[in-house]
This record gives C-alpha cells, sequence and structure tokens, in this order.
C-alpha cells in the first residue's frame, strides 16, 4: 500500500509514522509541522544542516522528548511508550559512555538493563564487537578510545539487543572512510536482516547510501524520496548539488 506522507493511517510496513509534528524551543520553531513516515526494513536518512532539527526530531521518535504538536507512532504504538524502547536501538549523537569502566563493561552494563545475562551476554558482546571492528579493544578503559572508537562502541551498545529499528544520530562523526564503510556495510547488512535504520547525517555520500531520505531545512522538510529520484527531481548529478538546488544550502 502506497500512502500519502501526510497519512494518519498507519499501515502495517510502517515502522516510523509523523504527522504534522511540531517543536519549539522558547520563541523558535525548530520543527514546523513535519510529516515522514519511515517504512520498515528501509533506512531512511535524515540530512540536512547543521540546527536543521535533526536531533529534535529522533528524539521525538525515539520518545526522549514530546511534540508540541502534531503526532509520532512507532511500530504502531504512539510515542512515547515505554514498551517500545526494548524494541529500539538508540545511537545518540554524543557517546553516553562510562569512561572509567573498559568497553566490554559499557557493554555488560547496558545489556544488563534488556535483561541479557550469562553465556547469551558474553556471546552477544563478541558478536558485536566484531561487527564494529573493537574485538581486541574490549578491555580497554573507555576514556582511552578515541572518538572513532567510542561511536563505533555507542554503535555497539545500540544493537545488543537486536533491536528491530535503529535509530543512529550521525553515527559516523570521528570515524575514518574506511570504518566509515566497514559501518556502512554493516548497516546495509542489518538492514537485510529486516532491521529499519532511521540515520541522521550531514554528509552527503552518506545519504546517497539511504533508500530514501528527507532533506530538512529550518525545521521543515524541503525534499523526500529516494536519492535517485531527488537528483533527478532536482536536475543534479550529486546530492550536494541536490541539496542546494532545493534550497539546502551548504550542509
Ligand atoms: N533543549 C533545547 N533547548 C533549546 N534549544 C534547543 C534544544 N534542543 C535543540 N535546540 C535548538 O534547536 C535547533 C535544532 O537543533 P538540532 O540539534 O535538532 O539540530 P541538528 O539538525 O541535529 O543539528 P546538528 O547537525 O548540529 O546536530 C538548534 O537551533 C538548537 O539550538
Amino acid at each position: 500500500m502506497n500512502l500519502p506522507e501526510h497519512s494518519s493511517v498507519a499501515s502495517s510496513y510502517d515502522c516510523v509514522v509523523a504527522v504534522d509534528v511540531s517543536r519549539q524551543f522558547g520563541k523558535k520553531k525548530v520543527l514546523d509541522e513535519i510529516s515522514l513516515t519511515v517504512k520498515r526494513g528501509e533506512i531512511f536518512g535524515l540530512l540536512g544542516p547543521s540546527g536543521s532539527g535533526k536531533t529534535t526530531l529522533v528524539r521525538l521518535v525515539t520518545g526522549l522528548d514530546i511534540p508540541d504538536g502534531g503526532s509520532i507512532t512507532l511500530l504502531g504504538e504512539p510515542m512515547p511508550k515505554l514498551n517500545v524502547l526494548s524494541r529500539i536501538g538508540y545511537m545518540a549523537q554524543s557517546d553516553a559512555l562510562y569512561g572509567e569502566l573498559t568497553a566490554q563493561e559499557n557493554l555488560e552494563f547496558f545489556s544488563t538493563l534488556y535483561g541479557l545475562r550469562g553465556n547469551s551476554l558474553k556471546k552477544r558482546i563478541q558478536e558485536v564487537a566484531e561487527l564494529v571492528k573493537l574485538s581486541d579493544d574490549l578491555k580497554k578503559p573507555v576514556q582511552q578510545y578515541s572518538g572513532g572508537m567510542k561511536r563505533r562502541l555507542s554503535l555497539a551498545v545500540a544493537l545488543m539487543h537486536e533491536p528491530e529499528v535503529l535509530v543512529l544520530d550521525e553515527p559516523t562523526v570521528g570515524i575514518d572512510p574506511v570504518l566509515r564503510k566497514s559501518v556502512w556495510n554493516e548497516l546495509d547488512n542489518l538492514r537485510r536482516g529486516g532491521v529499519t535504520i532511521l540515520v541522521t547525517t550531514h554528509v552527503m555520500d552518506e545519504a546517497d547510501k539511504c533508500d530514501r531520505l528527507a532533506m530538512l531545512r529550518d525545521g521543515k522538510v524541503i525534499a523526500l524520496g529516494t536519492p535517485e529520484q531527488l537528483k533527478a527531481d532536482s536536475h543534479s548529478a550529486t546530492m550536494e548539488d541536490a541539496f542546494i538546488t532545493y534550497g539546502g544550502g551548504v550542509a
């Protein structure tokens, strides 16, 4: 079923449905009646310059904040809803890790919050450490980690409980190009395994890797579609040109 973006009727293929979502801080309208739908099993990108409202929107999607207007439904549940949290993995923009603990201890700590214990916990730690290429550094205190290593560990934390939905706020900031590629390969594998991924970025080549994306500017969706559609509709050869043509300015 192909529902219009503004539809308030959620299809079973819809993972996130945002309808006329607004959020204001003081007098500043950060999100202005945003409507979009993330389908199950896709990588959906939120692309926009700094301050365009990407983090604000993903915080609303995860239920960490409440909109002033409109509604958000995640996995069929109106947000915020506590029992949906175990089904999502959220990687915030700043790493929420314990510096004095090792990476392994961080993974253990966050996983016990999801009820993972014993051998299955150990096995899962090995799996996610392998995925983010941190297997050899699990015993190091996180305060000795580089910025990129911390990003990868945060991604590992978000993956531990095998969530159906991953919400990633600029997951590759501070990660070198080779590892960035491997992180995106992993996101691709997860998507193939049926995980839905909502990711914010202002890196244009990452936008190109999304199945669909919304371009945000000043709290509004200025364009929405597949990278190919957005480039074709704006007669642009690159996402960067498309973004500028749609009025996004320099990301
Ligand atoms: N809790 C808050 N109180 C006041 N203003 C806020 C708050 N959270 C966000 N803002 C403001 O809302 C605007 C959008 O911020 P947001 O973090 O959503 O942007 P962003 O697109 O994620 O930016 P970046 O790419 O730099 O992370 C900014 O002007 C920011 O200062």
